[in-house]
């Protein structure tokens, strides 16, 4: 079964120890009641993977695990089988002794966009919520970072990043706790919280914001990233029904309606730093997830339209600080 103990342990005299007076019971509760048919499959996976520390590590330009020469190839291939019973790999790439893990999303492409403008993340405490398996999260500890800790309710991508810590390092202080933004409590801990890709995912894009807000130290900085139309501050498309296909889209703002919402819930400095239509390259079906992908949400004879007539997936990334507002009694 997966332990959090480690981390219980890591975090206990540290800024986020009053953590421990609710986390325990959450993740308790989690690891009695989740009823996700193939956890014990992917747990067996999990204890599987005893592998050497690696020969070779690179979290700075890639995810890369071991120099390809460290296992012979009937080794290699008891890997790859193992890693494939835990597809489809949304999130990633990664490098494991030679195999090449192509996933569905080039999220590394997402990294070089985001990172160049970020506050340098070295020495600090960092929050990524939606983390998926926990591609961005390797690449945020390849940049310096202190310690980082990663929410995603998905039991598989617990179980995808919990198979490439092991393969990296057990005692890494790369954490992901399966947990929604809903279950958090106000931390005031972190020094940069990430959330890219979610917002449109919650029906309460305001309140998001709010909780993202209440994870900050003062002082520190959010990097929110999500999908966006074009138009004034007052636009905001909230899809009939899907968007993409998807059905758990609610609210796409435009990049000046973000803006507004952002200096609303008390974030300053705030600003777009990149605006980017996701590419058919970008996010595409792969050997590692064989389902519906890009090319099949959107319209076949426009691509500039999903297939519900809706625009096609657009993503803006923003940074903004929390810090006290300056009032007239200030
Ligand atoms: N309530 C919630 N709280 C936290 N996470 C949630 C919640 N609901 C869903 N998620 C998780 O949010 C992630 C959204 S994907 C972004 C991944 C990565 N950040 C990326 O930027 O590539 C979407 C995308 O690819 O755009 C999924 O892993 C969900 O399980």
């Amino acid at each position: 079964m997966i332990s959090f103990s480690q981390f219980y342990r890591q975090i206990a005299d540290s800024n986020l120890n009053h953590w421990l007076e609710s986390l325990p019971a959450i993740l308790g509760q989690w690891q009695r009641s989740h009823k996700h048919g193939n956890l014990p499959k992917w747990e067996k996976v999990l204890a599987k993977l005893n592998y050497p520390a690696p020969d070779n590590l690179d979290l700075l330009h890639s995810v890369t695990i071991g120099s390809g020469e460290q296992l012979g190839s009937g080794e290699r291939d008891k890997l790859e089988n193992l890693l494939k019973i835990l597809s489809p790999w949304r999130k990633g790439p990664f490098h494991v002794h030679g195999i090449h893990i192509d996933t569905e999303w080039r999220s590394d492409w997402k990294w070089d966009r985001v990172s160049p403008h970020i506050s340098p993340l070295a020495n600090r405490t960092v929050l990524d919520v939606g983390c998926g398996s926990g591609y961005h999260m390797w690449r945020m500890y390849g940049e310096g970072a202190k310690r980082v800790v990663g929410i995603d309710p998905s039991a598989l991508f617990l179980c995808q990043f919990e198979a490439i810590k092991r393969l990296i390092d057990v005692e890494a202080p790369v954490h992901l706790l399966p947990l929604g933004i809903e279950e958090l409590p106000p931390l005031d801990a972190f020094d940069t919280v990430f959330s890219m890709g979610v917002l449109y995912h919650r029906r309460s894009p305001i309140d998001h914001l709010l909780q993202l807000r209440d994870q900050l130290r003062m002082g520190g900085e959010l990097i929110l990233e999500t999908l966006v139309v074009d138009g004034d501050e007052n636009t905001v498309l909230v899809p009939r029904d899907r968007y993409g296909k998807m059905n758990n889209v609610w609210y796409l703002p435009s990049i000046a309606a973000l803006k507004l919402w952002l200096e609303k819930c008390e974030f300053t400095d705030v600003r777009c730093v990149n605006v980017d239509v996701t590419s058919l390259a970008e996010q595409r079906r792969t050997e590692w997830m064989q389902n519906e992908s890009l090319v099949d949400y959107l319209d076949p004879n426009d691509i500039s339209l999903t297939v519900e007539g809706y625009p096609a997936p657009k993503r803006a990334t923003f940074i903004a600080v929390k810090n006290r507002v300056q009032t007239t009694e200030d």
